[in-house]
């Protein structure tokens, strides 16, 4: 799975974003992911996790530096290529974004119809997304009758319409309780030993280091710690787990300083 590769999956090359008014998003971060791997990105609020996650969806653009998904920099992908690029990743966004009004199987359906399926595929997928989520069972539920954990696997439904090879979660279990995030964590797990890549921001260290998955600390826009995947399989409960620091870093990013361009 986390095989060295000579062409990343995905390479972020000195890559910086400097918001409006000179918010500093991200001072040049350099790190690869290679197919099928499964990376965390860690640190405090405002560290640049989610910036990190919106280059590669082209939600933002570097102010210098390049994102390389595949070979192609997506910050020069043009504007009407956007949406193409999207179809081709799973995004689960920070706030699930589910339209309240409609039932968790037509906020499946509604997101593929919007992407162009045909009506007939969305009526053979979506039992299938649902079942693979493990949200079959609230189908006609709305989405304000859904736990979190529930909400958050419609979220994650939704994500997978185009059976994307890459998935990008921001704080996918934000607003869990350690066994729903517990659950979660799994999904990902599960769609990450399908082949799917996965990066995921999150805050949840308890559940992270017992993930036993690449983990990526970024402090300040940089990148100050790279601990790589150790690929222990827990398989209890996440809170019989005896609580244990990762291991120390073998692949910090260094980074450097260099004046942003527009
Ligand atoms: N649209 C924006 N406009 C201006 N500044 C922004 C914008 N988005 C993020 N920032 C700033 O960029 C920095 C990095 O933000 P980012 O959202 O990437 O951090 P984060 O690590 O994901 O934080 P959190 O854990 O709180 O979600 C912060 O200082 C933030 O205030």
């Amino acid at each position: 799975m986390n095989s060295a590769s000579t062409n990343p999956y995905i390479s972020f090359q000195d890559a910086r974003v400097e918001y409006a008014g000179h918010v500093s998003g991200l001072n040049g971060v350099t790190l690869d992911v290679q197919k099928g791997e499964f990376v965390f990105f860690v640190g405090k609020t405002g560290a640049g996790k989610s910036t990190l996650i919106k280059l590669v969806t082209r939600e933002v653009r570097p102010t210098a530096g390049r994102v390389l998904l595949q070979g192609k920099s997506v910050g020069d992908i043009p504007g009407g290529d956007i949406a193409k690029l999207r179809r081709g990743m799973g995004i689960v966004p920070q706030d699930f974004a589910l339209l309240p009004r409609k039932r968790v199987w037509e906020n499946v359906a509604y997101a593929m119809r919007a992407v162009g399926h045909s009506r007939r595929d969305v009526r053979q997928r979506v039992p299938d997304i649902l079942e693979q989520v493990n949200i079959a069972h609230r189908a006609d539920a709305f989405p304000a009758e859904l736990s979190g954990g529930e909400q958050q696997r419609v979220a994650i439904a939704r994500a997978l319409i185009n059976n994307p090879p890459l998935l990008l979660a921001d704080e996918p279990t934000g607003n869990l309780d350690p066994d729903h995030s517990w659950e979660i964590m799994e999904l990902l797990k599960a769609l990450n030993l399908k082949g799917t890549t996965v990066l995921v921001a999150s805050h949840d260290m308890l559940v992270i280091h017992r993930m036993g998955k690449r983990i990526v600390t970024l402090d300040h826009g940089r990148v100050t710690e790279d601990v790589p995947a150790t690929n222990v399989i827990w398989t209890g409960s996440p809170l019989d787990i005896p609580t244990a620091s990762p291991p120390p870093s073998t692949e910090g990013q260094e980074t450097t300083e260099e004046a942003p361009d527009a």
